[in-house]
Formats: C-alpha cells, sequence, structure tokens
C-alpha cells in the first residue's frame, strides 16, 4: 500500500504502519456511522447521512461549495451536508448562527485542524475568553485612526509594485499576476506587521532567509511555508493532492476522528509556515524592540499598547507579539491578493464595467495615471466594483462552520440540539437569484441601488468572528452622491490603491477569460495572466 520510498522512510515497522493505518480507516468508518444525532429528519446527499466522507471528498476535490450549492437546489433550504453538520442557505440564518451575545453558536471544532503546533490563534481559537482577549489585544492597530497613518506605507509599497509592472509593460508579454499580487500583500503586511517588508517585491520572488536557533540560516519560499504542511506529511498527501495546509486543515476539519489523529501526532500536527515565520517574525520583533523606533505600523501599536519595558522584553511577551504578528500576515495576505486577482479578471473580461470605472477614477485623479487612496476611496463605483468582485468569485465560498451552543438553538423553523454543527453557504448566499436578480452578472450598480446589500456580502464572515481585515467600513447611502464613505479598513484600503493604480497607469489585457479557480479554506484563483501596456 504504501509507495517503497515511504516503506523506506518509516524503516523495519513500515507493517506495523500499514496495519495502523487500515485500523484508523475502519475506526473512522465506524465512527461516521454512529455519529448521526437528531438531524434525521434534515434532507440531504444519500451518503451524507451516514458519513462525513462525502463533504471531506467534496472539499478534498477542491469542490465543496458547488457540492453544497448542488444539495440546496436539490433538497432545499436546510440540507444535511453531514450526520451532524447542517447547512441553511437562507440570509434569515446568518444572524442566528454567526450571531453576538453568549449563547451565540461558537467557532466549531473543525477549526481545530488550523491550530498550528499546539497553540491556537486569534483565528482558530475557539475558546471565547482567549478569544475576546486576543481580539482586544491586536484591535485598537484596526482602528480607523491607526489605519490611516498606514496610508503611506500602503502607498510606498504600492509604488514598489508599480515600478516592478512598469518592466512587464516593457516586456510585452503575458505574466502570471497573481504571483505579484501576493508578493505585495505580502510586502504590505510585512511592512505593516513586521515592521519591514519581507522584500519579494524588491527580489521578485518570495525566498526568504529564515535563522533557526542553533542551525544555519536558510532560504525558504515564505508563501510556500503559510502553505506547506510538514514534510513528511507532504510526502502522505502530495500523493493524495492535498498540497496546502489550508487544504488539508479543510479536508482533514470536517472529520473529528482524523483531525484528532492528525493534530495529536507531533509529524503530522508541525507546521513549517509557523516555525519559519515565527522565526522570521521573532527576529523583527526583537529588533523593533531593541531599536527602540516608534515607527508608525501594526508592530508599533501592538508594541505601544503594552506596558512593559520595551527595551528589556521577556520571552513571553515576545512571544506573544510575534504570534500576533504571524497571525495577521497568514490571515491578510493570500486572502487580499486572491480577492485582487479575482476582481481583476472581472473587470477586464466586463468591457462596460471597465470602460465606466475608469472614467470615473479618471474623473477623480488629479494626475492622469495616478490616484491616491483619499481620492480613490470616494469613487463609490470603485467600492461597488470590488464588493462585486468579492460576490461573484466568493473569496469565500464555504460555510463558516459554527456549534449549537448549550441548549441548542432555532433555526429556520427547526430546532438543532447543543453541539450540531451550523453553516450558511457563502456561495449560495452570494449567488442567490431572490436576493441578487442576475447572480451571475458582474453588475456592480447592484450595490448602488439603495438597498442595503452589504449583510449579504459574505466574504469577510459575519459575527464576532468577522475579519479583523475589514473592520472599519462605514458605507451610507445617499441618494444625491450614490455613496460616502468612510473607509477604513485595510483589506479594502489595499485593494482600492492597487485596482485604482494598475487600472489608469495600464491597459490589462487576460489571457482567458475563464477564471480557473479550486478551493481549500478560501476559494482562489489558480492563476491570473494578463498583459501590460502603459495607457
Ligand atoms: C479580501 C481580503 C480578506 C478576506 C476575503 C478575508 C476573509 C476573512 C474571513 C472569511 C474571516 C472569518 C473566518 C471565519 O469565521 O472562520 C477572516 C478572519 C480574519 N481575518 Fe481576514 N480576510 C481578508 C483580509 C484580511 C486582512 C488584510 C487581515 C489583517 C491583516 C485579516 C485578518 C484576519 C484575522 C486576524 C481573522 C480572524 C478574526 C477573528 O477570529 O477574530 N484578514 N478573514
Amino acid at each position: 500500500m504504501f509507495s517503497p520510498d515511504l516503506s523506506k522512510l518509516l524503516g523495519p515497522n513500515a507493517g506495523f504502519y500499514e496495519l495502523a493505518f487500515i485500523l484508523l480507516v475502519a475506526f473512522c468508518i465506524l465512527c461516521t456511522l454512529f455519529a448521526r444525532k437528531s438531524t434525521d429528519h434534515i434532507p440531504g446527499p444519500f451518503l451524507a447521512r451516514w458519513t462525513t466522507l462525502w463533504l471531506a471528498y467534496q472539499a478534498y476535490r477542491g469542490r465543496r461549495y458547488k457540492a453544497v450549492h448542488a444539495a440546496h437546489l436539490r433538497y432545499g433550504t436546510v440540507v444535511r451536508i453531514a450526520p451532524n453538520h447542517v447547512s441553511v442557505a437562507s440570509p434569515e440564518a446568518l444572524s442566528v448562527i454567526y450571531g453576538q451575545g453568549p449563547r451565540a453558536p461558537a467557532k466549531s471544532p473543525f477549526y481545530d485542524s488550523f491550530v498550528c503546533n499546539g497553540k491556537p490563534s486569534l483565528f482558530s481559537t475557539r475558546d471565547r475568553q482567549d478569544h475576546s482577549t486576543k481580539r482586544r489585544a491586536v484591535s485598537h492597530a484596526f482602528s480607523s485612526a491607526a489605519l490611516q497613518e498606514f496610508i503611506p506605507l500602503i502607498h510606498s509599497t504600492v509604488g514598489e509594485f508599480t515600478q516592478r509592472m512598469d518592466e512587464f509593460c516593457a516586456k510585452r508579454d503575458y505574466f502570471d499576476a497573481l504571483l505579484w499580487f501576493n508578493y505585495l500583500a505580502f510586502d504590505v503586511l510585512s511592512d505593516l506587521a513586521f515592521g519591514e517588508r519581507i522584500g519579494m517585491l524588491k527580489q521578485g520572488s518570495d525566498l526568504v532567509e529564515i535563522h533557526q536557533a542553533g542551525n544555519p540560516s536558510v532560504h525558504e519560499n515564505a508563501i510556500a511555508l503559510v502553505d506547506e504542511v510538514q514534510t513528511l506529511t507532504t510526502f502522505i498527501l502530495t500523493g493524495l493532492h492535498l498540497k496546502k495546509r489550508e487544504h488539508l486543515a479543510a479536508v482533514v476539519g470536517i472529520h473529528p476522528f482524523l483531525q484528532m489523529v492528525v493534530n495529536s501526532l507531533p509529524f503530522l500536527s508541525g507546521n513549517k509556515a509557523t516555525s519559519g515565520l515565527e522565526e522570521l517574525g521573532r527576529r523583527q520583533v526583537l529588533k523593533r524592540l531593541l531599536s527602540g523606533d516608534n515607527r508608525n505600523d501594526i508592530l508599533g501599536k501592538l508594541i505601544a499598547a503594552r506596558g512593559y519595558d520595551v527595551r528589556s522584553p521577556n520571552d513571553d511577551e515576545i512571544a506573544e507579539l510575534t504570534a500576533e504578528a504571524v497571525t495577521l500576515l497568514i490571515a491578510g495576505s493570500d486572502t487580499t491578493s486572491n480577492s485582487i486577482a479575482a476582481t481583476l479578471h472581472f473587470i477586464v473580461t466586463n468591457p462596460r464595467v471597465h470602460t465606466k470605472l475608469l472614467g470615473f477614477l479618471l474623473e477623480a485623479s488629479s494626475d492622469q495615471n495616478k490616484l491616491s487612496y483619499e481620492q480613490a476611496k470616494d469613487v463609490p463605483y470603485l467600492q461597488a466594483t470590488i464588493n462585486e468582485g468579492l460576490r461573484l468569485h466568493s473569496t469565500t465560498a464555504i460555510g463558516l462552520h459554527r456549534s449549537a451552543p448549550l441548549g441548542g438553538l432555532v433555526c429556520c423553523g427547526h430546532f438543532f440540539p447543543e453541539g450540531t454543527e451550523l453553516s450558511v453557504p457563502a456561495w449560495t448566499i452570494g449567488h442567490d437569484a431572490e436576493l441578487w436578480g442576475d447572480p451571475e452578472v458582474f453588475r456592480p450598480e447592484r450595490w448602488l441601488e439603495g438597498k442595503e446589500k452589504r449583510q449579504y456580502l459574505l466574504a469577510f464572515g459575519k459575527g464576532p468572528r468577522a475579519c479583523i481585515g475589514q473592520k472599519q467600513v462605514f458605507v451610507f447611502f445617499d441618494p444625491q452622491r450614490l455613496l460616502i464613505s468612510n473607509l477604513y479598513s485595510l483589506a479594502y484600503m489595499e485593494m482600492i490603491t492597487v485596482l485604482a493604480t494598475i487600472l489608469l497607469r495600464y491597459k490589462v489585457e487576460v489571457r482567458s477569460s475563464e477564471l480557473e479557480t479550486t478551493e481549500g479554506f478560501m476559494h482562489k484563483p489558480l492563476h491570473c495572466w494578463i498583459r501590460l501596456n502603459f495607457r
């Protein structure tokens, strides 16, 4: 069963591991057969009634959102997608499943598969108290006032990005812009959270130098670090086409027993991202603390909020700051770059929208090929276009898992006992014809039509666990000006600045009108092949 190489790797115990593997699979199947709860009366795919493996298989294929969407079309609004998991495709369910308050559902055990090296992060912790402590520690760095201070840093990184794009103009050939959006997002986030750009745009690659204590420094691909799992896990999972950590987590998280095994075996649970990036982050945090520099960035805000003597921090304080900075880098980079790539693709493949948007951008710009964030944020059609890109692409496409609280809850006329997993499928809500009328059409105007549609945009999640990167968004509808905004949200700041810059400066062509995507935890474009020319 195991490949000869793996047998070599496992040594003389290969037979034992084979047997253990077979027993594990058998045990998983038995667990799932007996895991059924009082969701029996809810319709759903036949296999999903008996086993979590139906959902795990859809996640493994990178098409979970499509399978769940198809199940809703077939079985209705409330569908059982695993023996103990019910998907509720109704806007009404949003305030129940992602609500606030002590009796609101918490994140479900699904998120344990995102815990690295036994340390839950702001994103993966399920404990309310731990979450509010962690969230409080970073939230002041995302206040409107703080974010406004970061604008010059974002402009400076986007300036470097533009220089690199100018070089592609000269080459006049197609290139995969998704890579460059990744470099840009990593440089923006590392500049803010580590106090210094990793330098991906400069070197045109994601190679970073990692100093491991007691070992010679090595060069690692940082983007891969975020996504890759430990070597042996990768070895096994590559054969299963599960190359990315978030893909692995999204599959394994569905099955509690598999997840327990992955999380408890040291050779499976370790994560190169946390060790590599933590090492990098730790070095930056230490450097910053010792320098006494009070630069205006996220790291500066995190340090300023601490009461301790920054010149002589102890190990715990350094570890805490490092963990916060690394969480933000991981949570905020990939998500933003994927959203930029998808939205740019939709703009360029919709000439009507492209022309109209360019008109608004030119009108707002004093210099014909430049627009500051402060100017761009007040172009309502640009915000609307970004919202439309997030909706149509659905960067978050799956339903985010929550657990019914003690005493259970009622949602859409059904009672769900404590511990039932519940989710609202983001893709399905984003493509609901009743809500949107023409959901498959890229039509930014829908966001300016007066009705408050924003509450149905699920790209950033909902409720107390919603994305901290989009926290401070105030968008007001005004019939005279259509939209007035006080838009200070890190994710929007990046997306607005980058898209306005690209569209004003370049003519953009896409190589294919199809956007190929895959899904792990997030829904991502696989590539974004474009060609640039100066406008
Ligand atoms: C377009 C860009 C982004 C998208 C689509 C996005 C999406 C999301 C989603 C869906 C969640 C909720 C996950 C859940 O409930 O399981 C989330 C949480 C989070 N995001 Fe974002 N995000 C983006 C940008 C950012 C940025 C720029 C940052 C910050 C640097 C960030 C930091 C976080 C953090 C720390 C959490 C966990 C919050 C908590 O549990 O309290 N994200 N994001």
